[in-house]
This record gives structure tokens, C-alpha cells and sequence, in this order.
């Protein structure tokens, strides 16, 4: 579905974020008809897609559903040259409470299995480009999960952290028990995989977890903003450090060093490498051309 012509299938008027300020965006004819999220690009320069996660009713619970078109989204902001950076977004009261415990109450081994109950997780870890997300409200088990599945959290003071699985007879299940200890380490993960606690953005900012914390009327403004900086630098270098950065989660320090050191080389080969240091030395700003 994630296609060059996807790349603006943008932004059908019950799918948009801001309905009724169609000045600012592009309205396409062939836009697919998310039930579940809304999308919208914006910034200054129309450069960041915006995913806001909709089911104000359960609390943005991860439906399959819901999970699937957040999948296309990101692959057709992922596939759109005029997108620099993606955030996805909930609504104040949540960011998203966790996967939607109705539909998966009659779930087995075999059909969890059988039809990848998970399998749309990797349309988002994939993602080349930065994928920030602005999290108010609730970010509970697959909510915590798609959050820490993102580059960057920014919270909202009233932001709630958890991974309450085990109350409900099951074990985090999207990242839960992996992530977390590489964002906390192991005593703080297990303190909270092993009680399902709640935890605020304070407390999660000063683990780690979340970069910056702000007021919850401010956040998506802020998140914005610094998807706005991102984009001012060449979207082939911002790949190539988001890869890096990755890697470290993946290997051995020699072999990320090694890693880190094969892109770093790497980034002589690129027009835009050229460009940043030209303009450095002739004190004006780059004109990157993601080349
Ligand atoms: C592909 C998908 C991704 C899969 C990821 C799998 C792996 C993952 O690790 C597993 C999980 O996340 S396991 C899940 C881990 N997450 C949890 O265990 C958190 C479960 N949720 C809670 O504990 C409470 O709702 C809160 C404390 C969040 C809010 O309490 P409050 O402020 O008193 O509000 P309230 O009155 O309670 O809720 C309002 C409405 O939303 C409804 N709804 C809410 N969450 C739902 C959910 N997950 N489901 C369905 N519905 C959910 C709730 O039923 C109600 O609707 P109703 O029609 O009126 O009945």
C-alpha cells in the first residue's frame, strides 16, 4: 500500500486531525479511510507527519485494526520525500491504554500464531526516518511498548507509564520486557514488568525513558518544534545516525564502533557531507539535497 503515490494519499477530511482548517494541508481524492487514526502534515514547512491514535472511547487501545492503519501511515510518511520526521500522538487523557484486551480475551497459542497477532509492530520499528512520540495520558503495556518502539518520547506532565500485564494473567508482549531494561536497567524493569505499577513522566524522565517533559497543553507544540529541527538537517545523514544510534542496541561495543565507524566513512560518499562542510567554512546554511 506504501507506494509513491501513497505518499499523498494524505488527509480525507473525517481522517484529519485539524477538520475545517483545510487551508493549511492537501486534500487527496484517493486518501484511505482510517476509522481508528487521524493523519496530518504539519510544521512550518509541511514537513512532519502527524499520526494521532483515535479511539477516545477505549482509551486508544490497540486494536488490530487500528494497529494495521498506523502500520500504513508510517510506511506512506516513511515513503513521502517532503517528510522529514513522524510523531505519533494520543489525546490527553491517553496516548494509547494498551492492546484491546476485549479483542484479544479469545485469542489462542494457536491463532496468535497462525495470523501474527503482532506482526504490524514491525511496519513502525522499521521506519527509516525519526519517529517521535508525544505522549499524554495513559502509555499502558502495547501503549509503553509503541512509545519506547519510538526514537524519541516526549510526556506530558500528566503522563502515566506501566506495563500491567501481569494483572491481567499475560507478560508484556511488543517489547516490554527488552526495551525497558536497555531504557532503565534490569532492577527498575523488573519493579515494573513484576507489579504492573503505574509510573509518572517525572519519574520517567529521570529513568530515561522519556527525553523531555512539558506541560500537557504544550507537548505536541514542543514535539513538533524539535520534529522541525530534525528536519532541517539532510534526511540521508538523519537515516544513517538513526541506524547508528540502533545499532548500539543491537551488538557488542567493538562491533557497533566498527558499525558506527563503516556509516561515519560512509557519509564521504554523500553529496549532502559535502555541502554541510562547505557551508560550515563559508558560514551559510547548508543546502542539503538528501543526496
Ligand atoms: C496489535 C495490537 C497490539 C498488541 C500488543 C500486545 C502486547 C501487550 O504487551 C499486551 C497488552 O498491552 S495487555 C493490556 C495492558 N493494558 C492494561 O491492562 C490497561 C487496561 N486499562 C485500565 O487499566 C484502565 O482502563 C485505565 C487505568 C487505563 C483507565 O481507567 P479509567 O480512567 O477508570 O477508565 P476505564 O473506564 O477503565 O476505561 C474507559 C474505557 O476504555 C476501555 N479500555 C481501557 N483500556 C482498555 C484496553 N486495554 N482494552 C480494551 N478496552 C480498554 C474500558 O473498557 C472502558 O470502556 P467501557 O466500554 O466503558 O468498558
Amino acid at each position: 500500500m506504501a507506494s509513491a503515490a501513497g505518499l499523498t494519499r494524505f488527509l480525507l477530511g473525517k481522517n484529519v486531525i485539524n477538520n475545517g482548517r483545510a487551508g493549511a494541508i492537501k486534500f487527496y481524492s484517493t486518501a484511505p479511510q482510517y476509522e481508528n487514526i487521524k493523519i496530518e502534515v504539519v510544521g512550518e514547512k509541511k514537513n512532519v507527519g502527524l499520526i494521532q491514535l483515535h479511539r477516545p472511547k477505549a482509551l486508544n487501545a490497540l486494536c488490530k485494526p487500528l494497529f494495521k492503519e498506523l502500520g500504513e501511515a508510517v510506511k506512506d510518511f516513511d515513503a513521502d520525500n517532503k517528510i522529514a520526521a513522524i510523531i505519533i500522538t494520543g489525546n490527553e487523557k491517553a496516548f494509547a491504554a494498551g492492546a484491546d484486551i476485549k479483542e484479544m480475551q479469545n485469542n489462542t497459542y494457536s491463532s496468535n500464531t497462525r495470523d501474527g497477532f503482532l506482526k504490524e509492530w514491525e511496519d513502525v520499528s522499521n521506519c527509516g526516518k525519526p519517529v517521535i512520540a508525544a505522549v499524554n495520558g495513559f502509555a499502558l503495556g502495547g501503549g509503553c511498548e509503541l512509545a519506547m518502539l519510538c526514537d524519541i518520547i516526549y510526556a506530558g506532565e500528566n503522563a502515566k507509564f506501566g506495563q500491567p500485564e501481569i494483572n491481567i494473567g499475560t507478560i508484556p508482549g511488543a517489547g516490554g520486557t527488552q526495551r525497558l531494561p536497555r531504557y532503565v536497567g534490569k532492577s527498575k524493569a523488573m519493579e515494573i514488568v513484576l507489579t504492573g505499577n503505574f509510573f509518572g513522566a517525572q519519574e520517567a524522565e529521570k529513568m530515561g525513558l522519556v527525553s523531555k517533559v512539558f506541560p500537557v497543553d504544550k507537548l505536541l507544540e514542543e514535539t513538533i518544534k524539535l520534529a522541525e529541527r530534525i528536519g532541517t538537517h539532510s534526511p540521508l545523514i538523519v537515516k544513517m545516525a538513526k541506524q547508528s544510534v540502533n545499532q548500539a542496541y543491537e551488538t557488542t561495543l567493538k562491533t557497533g564502533l566498527q558499525f558506527e565507524k563503516s556509516l561515519f566513512y560512509g557519509t564521504f560518499a554523500t553529496g549532502d557531507r559535502q555541502e554541510g562542510m562547505n557551508a560550515f567554512i563559508e558560514k551559510r546554511t547548508p543546502a542539503f539535497k538528501n543526496d
